[in-house]
């Protein structure tokens, strides 16, 4: 199976891994060969480490799972992918112009899969000569740990679509809960007012990230805080994806905390950028 992954941020280093370490052929496709390096660089050491995290894994040399993962800014290798898992920015026009492209390599059976936040993925597929193999996959975070994934039928996807990429997710040790497509579909429709009513606790001195999310740690039990699980999604993305929410339901309840968007301005983009409302080691 050959699937090419566009972009190679948080969520497409990820993918690809996932996809490699499952033996899939992988084409990464980002913007510059200095991100194509970093990601190189990435993957090795998480393809190294990846034994320690998952003792089911069975540990190949990271330099051949390396070795099915060409790394380019070219569409060319696209021309018989059967898959692409889109990760671009959780902006509009950044995917508008990818999806674009990518109708002018892949061959009409390849089928989209959408890993977003929060776009409608009607409105992707619509921009597509083949909405019916256009569908929503948004992953988890870290790709490799997280064995369920949130998959979002469009108006138009098939039902063969969704077998197709059923098929492909289990061959990846993954399973998918299907939703209908509304903005934020289930998961971050919910979370992101948590993480964003977190942030605005912070912004009036209510109480400290490190308090916000003890409460939530220790009084409720969750794996992880509201504001440390934004620092792992990526301060930008959690913005990008309050706006999308914001302008499709045009409702108040949406609106971005000031602090948030400042964090972002001043480039406090959480985990990725080793800062963000707690400090983080970059991979
Ligand atoms: N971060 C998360 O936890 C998370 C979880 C689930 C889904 N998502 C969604 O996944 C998508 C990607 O998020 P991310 O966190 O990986 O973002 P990111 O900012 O970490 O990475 C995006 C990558 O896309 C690249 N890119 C930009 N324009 C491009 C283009 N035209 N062609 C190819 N590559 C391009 C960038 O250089 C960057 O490497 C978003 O839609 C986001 O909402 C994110």
């Amino acid at each position: 199976m050959k699937v090419g992954v566009i972009g190679a941020g948080v969520m497409g280093k990820g993918v690809a891994q996932s996809l490699a370490q499952s033996r899939h052929n992988v084409v990464l496709i980002d913007v510059s060969d200095e991100v194509l390096d970093q990601a190189r660089t990435a993957l090795f050491t998480n393809i190294r480490f990846s034994g320690f995290y998952n003792k089911d894994t069975e540990a190949e040399d990271p330099e051949t799972v390396l070795s099915r993962v060409e790394f380019t800014t070219h569409y060319d290798s696209l021309s018989d992918a059967d898959f692409i898992i889109e990760n671009v920015p959780e902006q509009w026009d950044v995917k508008k112009e990818v999806y674009a492209q990518l109708e002018n390599y892949c061959p009409d059976s390849c089928i989209y899969l959408v890993n977003t936040s929060c776009i409608s993925i009607t409105k992707v597929g619509s921009n597509t000569r083949r909405p019916d193999k256009v569908i929503g996959v948004h992953f988890m975070n870290p790709v490799p740990l997280k064995p369920v994934v949130e998959a979002i039928q469009g108006y138009h996807t098939s039902e063969t679509t969704i077998e197709a990429t059923r098929s492909l997710l289990h061959t990846m040790g993954k399973e998918a809960i299907l939703v209908q497509d509304l903005p934020g579909f289930v998961s971050n429709r919910i979370s992101h007012l948590l993480m964003n009513e977190a942030a605005f606790v912070v912004q009036d001195q209510v109480a400290s990230p490190e308090e916000v999310d003890d409460i939530f740690v220790k009084c409720f039990g969750h794996k992880m805080g509201p504001l440390h699980t934004a620092d792992l999604i990526g301060l930008d993305t959690v913005v990008h994806s309050l706006d999308v929410l914001y302008e499709s339901y045009q409702d108040p309840k949406y609106r971005v905390c000031p602090l948030l968007r400042k964090m972002v301005d001043a480039g406090l983009l959480g985990a990725k950028s080793g800062q963000g409302f707690f400090e983080h080691v970059i991979l």
